[in-house]
């Protein structure tokens, strides 16, 4: 009879003759003479990921109802559109929601002093940047992202509407990823107010006259946007919508 190989158990892998290793995983693990170049691979960045949406996930899934809110980083403090922010900010505390910005300067900054001031809880999903920032401080609930999907997800995940306040590349970014969840009924019961009429109408007209014209979109996509301009009018929006909560998502 043939002898029995010696078998190395590798975790749940046997390891026989030519496989079993020389060192355990434990000694590779704590062997600090080993190159560390590898913590900028792509592999090791998808562990990274995966904290990210680990930790994100952790943080809010009992924050119960929230609106996320968008707006220029560039927005000043004295403004007219900062003082809307505020009182954005402010009513939807009031009408029981969280407040989600990106944690920032500006619209985002106006919209977590609101919610701030109002006893509400204030949420910033702060991203780096290679100018950094910080998260304002009025964000009492924060987590900081590497990765713009990563934080993406975050704020449609988790908010039951959004409102945007004017803003430019950034703010468009999330504007139309939400159309465009909402178009693909990826999200469905969503919606999504801009705030400032004057502001907004030159994209509105482009959609209008130029996307739905040339049949790029279809016509029920025009009615995506809502465009109005007080605060209490776009949370009464999402109050109104949010009577068909549990529609939400599908998988
Ligand atoms: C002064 C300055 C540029 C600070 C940047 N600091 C930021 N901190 C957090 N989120 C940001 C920042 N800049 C852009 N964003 C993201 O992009 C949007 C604003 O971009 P924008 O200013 O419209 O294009 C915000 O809703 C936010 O989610």
């Amino acid at each position: 009879m043939t002898k029995e190989p010696e078998a190395y158990q590798k975790g749940a892998t046997t390891l026989r003759r030519g496989h079993v290793p020389s060192t355990t995983t434990d000694q590779r693990l704590l062997d600090q003479s080993q190159d560390s170049g590898w913590v900028h691979t792509d592999p090791w960045r998808v562990m990274r990921i995966q904290a990210e949406f680990v930790e994100g996930f952790g943080t809010l899934a009992e924050l119960g109802p929230a609106v996320s809110v968008f707006g220029s980083a560039r927005l000043k403090p004295g403004s007219d559109f900062y003082a809307k922010g505020v009182e954005l900010g402010r009513l939807l505390t009031d009408a029981g929601y969280a407040v989600i910005t990106g944690g920032g300067p500006g619209a985002m900054e106006a919209a977590n002093k609101g919610a701030y001031e109002a006893g509400g809880t204030s949420v910033g999903l702060g991203i780096e940047l290679p100018f950094e920032s910080g998260l304002n401080p009025y964000v009492d609930l924060g987590v900081n992202f590497r990765y713009f999907f990563a934080r993406k997800t975050m704020f449609v995940k988790y908010a039951q509407g959004y409102v945007v306040l004017p803003g430019g590349f950034g703010t468009l970014d999330e504007l139309f990823e939400a159309v465009t969840l909402a178009q693909t009924q990826k999200i469905t019961s969503f919606p999504i107010v801009l705030l400032g009429t004057k502001f907004w109408a030159p994209l509105l007209g482009f959609i209008h006259d130029t996307l739905y014209t040339e049949g790029m979109i279809a016509e029920k996509d025009l009615h995506r946007l809502r465009v109005v301009d007080e605060p209490a009018e776009a949370v009464a929006i999402i109050a109104s919508d949010g009577d068909n909560l549990g529609a939400s998502r599908p998988e």
